[in-house]
């Protein structure tokens, strides 16, 4: 019965092993991998690994790294699936202009969030939020309809784009300070303040949208990076895209 979840962001694929297809089931192995590496997964981490039974992934980081991970995956005898973003699964309602262009690691993360506030007996607001190579700031409401949301760059991304556009900002990774007064800190500052100040730009949307606040989900490589410099309350909770997965493919089955 066991089930392989696979994310694979920009930066790197995660994975895990669950006992079965199920909210809640068992982990049984888990693992991460910088894209550079992916092409070793049935050689290394996913070795001696229990066979999983099925698999379902999300993936954003293009068709050519697909493929080099189905190739890892014939490791198994599965058929690879891909979650792909439409116009509602897992009671989420879609609201894209277009729903199959919303990235799927936020179509499955916010079908994941709304898993956990079922679970929770919350029917007010979530925002949810991914620290990754990219950073998406996601709204949905009470309803489970999904607002619309923001994409920004990364802390990575921001520190490169400003490194190659002067003359003067090449120095090492400094602190977070209220009030830096060199250029490392200055940096480090700015982008972290700039993820947190739109997060919390959010939060006070979506406040005022529903008239009630939001409780706020985060994941992503970077969330613990982010979630000391929040003002506002929140959760991380690491396995969102995962815990979408799941949800995902524990509906299929029940259709
Ligand atoms: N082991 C690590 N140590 C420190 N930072 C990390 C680590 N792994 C990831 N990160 C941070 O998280 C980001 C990538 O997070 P991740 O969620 O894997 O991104 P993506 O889903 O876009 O691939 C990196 O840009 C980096 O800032
Ligand atoms: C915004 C993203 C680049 C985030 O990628 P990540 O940081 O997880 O690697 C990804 O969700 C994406 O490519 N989205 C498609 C465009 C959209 O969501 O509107
Ligand atoms: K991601």
């Amino acid at each position: 019965m066991s089930f392989l979840a696979i994310d694979i962001g920009n930066t790197r694929l995660k994975w895990a092993l669950y006992a079965a297809p199920q909210p809640g089931a068992a982990v049984l192995a888990q693992g991460a991998a910088f894209l550079e590496t992916i092409d070793e997964l049935a050689d290394s981490q996913w070795r001696g690994l229990q066979p999983p039974r099925s698999m379902l992934g999300c993936n954003v980081a293009g068709d050519a790294v697909r493929r080099r991970v189905e190739e890892q995956l014939e490791l198994w005898d599965l058929t690879p699936r891909w979650a792909v973003s439409n116009a509602r699964d897992g009671g989420v309602r879609n609201g894209y202009d277009h729903p199959g262009r919303l990235g799927a690691d936020r179509w499955v993360a916010l079908i994941g969030a709304w898993a956990h506030a079922q679970a929770r007996g919350v029917d007010g607001p979530v925002l949810v939020v991914m620290v990754g190579t990219a950073v998406t700031v996601d709204a949905l409401d009470g309803e489970g309809r999904f607002l619309g949301g923001l994409i920004l760059p990364g802390h990575g991304i921001m520190l490169r784009a400003l490194e190659s556009g002067t003359a003067g900002l090449h120095v090492p990774t400094g602190e977070v300070r209220d009030f830096p007064t060199n250029t490392s800190d200055a940096l480090t500052s700015g982008g972290t303040f700039a993820i947190t100040g739109a997060i919390e730009h959010m939060h006070r949307r979506l406040q005022r949208h529903c008239g009630r606040s939001p409780i706020m989900l985060m994941t992503g490589g970077a969330g613990w990076k982010v979630a000391p410099y929040l003002d506002i309350q929140h959760e991380l909770v690491d396995s969102l895209i995962f815990d979408g997965l799941l949800a995902l493919q524990a509906h299929r089955l029940a259709l």
